[in-house]
């Protein structure tokens, strides 16, 4: 791997992703193609990404297999253009989102089994039409009483049959679309909840690259797509496609030579046409989501930034960028629409076609008595149904390439392995200490791989002192605490903690024992019970948590008194985001939530430069209660907060820059003494 890395990064000079070439990269989506960018990763219509290295072959990557492969890029283009591995794909995912179906097959196979019955008693009717009408002009043409008589018997045999067989017609079809709607809901949970699980187990990486709303819409929407067509479109297909079978076989039944005129000028353009707007509409369909997504993106981050609209005014504009983004979704449904009516309209057509055609010819045979009028009526009967249920199967095929355009950003997420194992790793024995190491840690975000943040950083964290550290903004403060808590990993060099990497810990174990109190603590939308419970480990569920300790982490945080104020006490809802309480609240109840897993290093983002005096107060009461026996990491951005660190580390050009006491630092004319100074000048 690294040698083929270094081979990229030689052959591809001109090229940024590549110069800064990483496994990453590698496995996620990246395509160039002779040299210039190229977004579309699947040439081989397989789950492959790939890059040229040389203007004549490409390198593929199998996402399932993990192996790399040369091609040729011309057998690769002719391949895609062909569309025959693209096939490969189109069978392996059906098959795939069939076996989303398989924990239901019951229900569909009794969905299925009531659909052949009802589908049997309507293609029954027209038989049954055609059949009624000879009886009627049997009982015309009667000569005498009593034949009338015995053709009345008949008819009203017939018709009592027939009432029979309706009403298990009606039945059998309001059991397929109930069985079917319910395991179209199960197969939509089912699928949800593996989406959401996949999503949210991601590392933080994942999330940087990619929107909320752009998530919410694989989750909702694509979704519900996928399990209404494993459920109702194919129940709705197969009824089609068995109402077409037996309609096409009784018209041949009925009139074999009328069959084969009718049909024979209609059916290889339809078959045509099917092929070419199916594929034009799965592309479609794909974009469409896309826009979709893009339109619910603007308003989730709208809503969840409502004060910061209503702030600067920006109502209207937010209206129109809204619109705007709806315009665009708009624009591509009314190409999906025009290709569907053209489709649709088409096949209308032709149904009609085969109806006149039919009686143009029929009549004929009427005269001479190939044919009776109940025959002739029956095939016409047949004939319309064959062509409705002919648009139900196209719709069908429209409907699975749909489904195939939405499934391929829905798989992605399901097989894409977090970098950062969720589970799994060493769980140290006995009591941790707290010592922390950085050695030589460098790193980069991998949305903006370009910027190195930190730059071979050495620093020791001792176990249960307290450590500062300072720098300028942007200087990578708070991207420590982020490497601290293996929100990312670095790219290169270590960190440790007691002496052990952390990326071989266990992750949950080292959430247990590093806690993070951040700048701007966000709450969840339920009580104030249950934002502090979810700091707890001993129960999984959070609603078992003793309310003593709940309250004796709220007492040590400061948050016990405002709390025991509010009318309902620990019951109190502090809506999105913990929006309903003050700054400092909110806070206080974000350390006392930390303190429930009694963690034993404690990451402070400077916890209170946020905050008024009197709730800065508060909260410096209550860190340094909860400071004793703790290792303490404060990311300073206010430098009067930190005199009484054990140790201050000043940050600068991504590595550390200074190490010392305050009064160690402020005797030397260094970094910290100039930003000392500046912070003073500033303030003043
Ligand atoms: N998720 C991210 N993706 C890409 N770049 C990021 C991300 N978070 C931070 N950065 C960048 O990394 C650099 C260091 O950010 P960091 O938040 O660690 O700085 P800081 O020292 O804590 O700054 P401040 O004191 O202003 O809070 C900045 O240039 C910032 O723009």
């Amino acid at each position: 791997m690294i040698s083929f890395t270094k081979y990229l990064r030689n052959s591809c000079i001109n090229c940024h992703l590549h110069r800064s070439f990483n496994r990453s990269y590698i496995t996620n989506r990246i395509g160039h193609l002779n040299g210039s960018h190229n977004t579309k990763t699947d040439v081989f219509g397989l789950r492959s990404n790939y890059v040229t290295i040389r203007p004549n072959f490409a390198l593929f990557r199998n996402f399932k297999s993990g192996t790399w492969k040369f091609y040729s890029t011309k057998a690769a283009q002719s391949a895609a253009s062909s569309g025959s591995k693209g096939k490969q794909f189109d069978k392996r995912a059906i098959e795939r989102l069939l076996s989303f179906a398989k924990p239901e097959r019951w229900k569909i196979f009794g969905a299925v089994s009531v659909l052949v019955v009802s589908s049997a008693v309507s293609m029954f009717v027209p038989f049954a039409v055609g059949k009624l009408i000879d009886m009627i002009g049997n009982q015309l043409k009667s000569t005498s009483e009593a034949e009338r008589e015995q053709n009345q018997r008949e008819l009203n045999k017939f018709c009592g049959t027939l009432i029979v067989i309706f009403i298990i017609g009606g039945a059998c079809n309001a059991a397929r679309v109930y069985l079917m709607s319910v395991a179209g809901q199960r197969i939509s949970k089912a699928l949800r909840e593996k989406v959401y699980k996949a999503m949210i187990r991601q590392e933080t990486a994942f999330f940087d690259q990619r929107k909320t709303g752009e998530l919410l819409s694989r989750l909702s929407s694509d979704t519900l797509i996928l399990s209404d067509l494993l459920s109702t479109k194919v129940s709705d297909g197969l009824r089609s496609i068995i109402s077409t079978s037996a309609g096409l076989s009784m018209m041949f039944f009925t009139s074999t030579k009328l069959s084969f005129i009718a049909l024979a000028g209609v059916v290889p353009p339809i078959a045509f046409l099917l092929v070419v707007v199916g594929r034009y509409l799965r592309k479609i369909s794909k974009e469409v989501q896309g826009s979709l997504a893009a339109a619910n993106q603007v308003a989730e981050e709208r809503f969840s930034n409502i004060r910061v609209v209503k702030t600067f005014g920006h109502e209207k504009y937010e209206s129109s960028l809204y619109t705007q983004k709806l315009a665009d979704l708009i624009e591509l449904a009314r190409k999906e629409a025009k290709v569907r009516a053209m489709f649709f309209g088409l096949t209308g057509l032709s149904g009609n076609i085969i109806l006149v055609s039919s009686l143009y010819i029929g009549a004929p045979m009427l005269i001479d008595s190939t044919l009776t009028v109940g025959q002739l009526s029956s095939f016409l009967l047949y004939a319309g149904s064959v062509s409705l249920s002919a648009s139900g199967i196209a719709n069908l095929y429209a409907e699975v390439q749909k489904g195939l355009g939405v499934s391929g950003p829905l798989f992605e997420v399901l097989d894409k392995k977090p970098h950062i194992a969720y589970e799994g790793g060493l769980i140290p024995e006995g009591k941790p200490q707290g010592q922390l190491d950085f050695s030589n840690v460098s790193f980069a975000y991998p949305t903006r791989s370009d910027v190195t943040v930190l730059n071979g950083l050495n620093l020791t964290i001792p176990a249960g002192a307290m450590t500062a550290v300072v720098g300028g903004s942007g200087s990578g403060k708070s991207t420590i605490a982020s490497l601290l808590l293996r929100f990312y990993d670095p790219l290169s060099g270590h960190i440790s903690f007691d002496g052990r990497n952390v990326s071989e810990l266990d992750w949950s174990w080292l959430r247990k024992n590093v806690a993070l109190v951040s700048q701007e603590p966000v709450l969840f939308s339920g009580s104030i019970r249950d934002n502090i419970a979810y700091g707890s480990i001993e129960d999984e569920n959070f609603c078992n948590v003793p309310e003593d300790d709940i309250w004796k982490a709220a007492e040590i945080a400061n948050a016990d008194k405002f709390i025991k104020a509010l009318p309902n006490g620990l019951d109190t809802v502090v809506g999105e985001r913990g929006i309903t309480l003050s700054g400092g609240q909110r806070q206080r109840v974000a350390i006392a939530r930390a303190l429930m897993r009694d963690p034993k290093v404690l990451l402070l983002d400077e916890a209170t430069s946020a905050l008024d005096a009197e709730s800065e107060h508060l909260v410096q009461e209550s860190l340094e209660k909860i400071m004793h026996g703790r290792t303490v990491l404060v990311i300073a951005h206010r430098l009067s907060t930190v005199r009484n660190a054990d140790q201050i580390a000043v940050l600068e050009n991504g590595s550390v820059a200074e190490l010392g006491s305050y009064d160690e630092l402020m005797s030397r004319e260094g970094a910290f003494k100039t930003l000392v100074r500046l912070q003073t000048f500033d303030s003043s």
